[in-house]
């Protein structure tokens, strides 16, 4: 569906999970790896789709309770969570067909990029560093770096403000109905794409002020 984005924009946000990487592979794979560990069925791709995007407090949470494990073994899970990702990520992430080309075009309308997200600051930076899209970025914030985390505006404003650039000038990039909510409440306009993870919801039904099914697709809307 066609779509025109309104204001001048001055810089852009883009979500990572789900927007600039599938890392569906990398969350699968360290989640099997704590379960084991804890001595717990493991989980399937499909069921930790839907509960990526809201940090990784719930993404355990919603795996031990998906599993049939006690909430009271939050603390040690998150532990072997934190150790098993770290030695996972990026090993089987893989960057969504057109991120590199819709980056480069946002650049070239001259826009300062942040990436923001929910995951924690340190696997966000390793994972751009590893998947080569660190140098397109002016700034990355992870879930621990404010006091709220998406869908909270908080996040966006903060990092609008660190930018230099309106709200109303910063166009949100994202995957879910997290950040089209952040987006909407901090004022920002805001793009889905049609390919990342809505924790399980078809995302067409998020408000958003437009979709892409690629990065790419962002470029004709710049110019002018
Ligand atoms: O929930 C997470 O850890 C990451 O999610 P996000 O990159 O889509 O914000
Ligand atoms: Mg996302």
């Amino acid at each position: 569906m066609p779509f025109a984005l309104q204001a001048p924009l001055r810089a852009a946000i883009l979500d990572l999970d789900g927007t600039l990487v599938d890392t569906l592979g990398d969350f699968h794979a360290a989640l099997n790896h704590m379960l084991a560990e804890l001595r717990l069925p493991a989980i399937s791709a499909e069921a930790v789709a839907g509960f990526i995007g809201k940090g990784t407090g719930h993404l355990i949470r919603s795996t031990l309770a998906h599993v049939g494990g006690p909430p009271e073994l939050f603390q040690p899970a998150l532990d072997r969570y934190f150790d098993a990702y770290r030695s996972v990520n990026g090993r089987y992430a893989k960057v969504y067909p057109g991120v590199e080309e819709g980056l480069a075009a946002l650049q070239r309308a001259g826009l300062r990029l942040a990436c923001l997200t929910n995951k924690p600051g340190e696997f966000a930076r390793g994972l751009l560093q590893a998947k080569g899209l660190a140098p397109a970025f002016e700034l990355v914030f992870g879930g621990d770096a404010f006091e709220r985390k998406k869908p909270d505006p908080l996040p966006l404003r903060k990092t609008c403000e660190a930018l230099g650039s309106a709200p109303g000038a910063t166009l949100m990039v994202g995957d879910s109905a997290n950040d089209a909510a952040a987006a909407r409440a901090a004022g920002c306009p805001v793009v889905l794409v049609t390919y990342g993870y809505n924790h399980g919801e078809p995302v067409r039904k998020v408000d958003a002020d437009g979709f892409v099914a690629s990065l790419a697709q962002l470029a004709p809307l710049l110019r002018g």
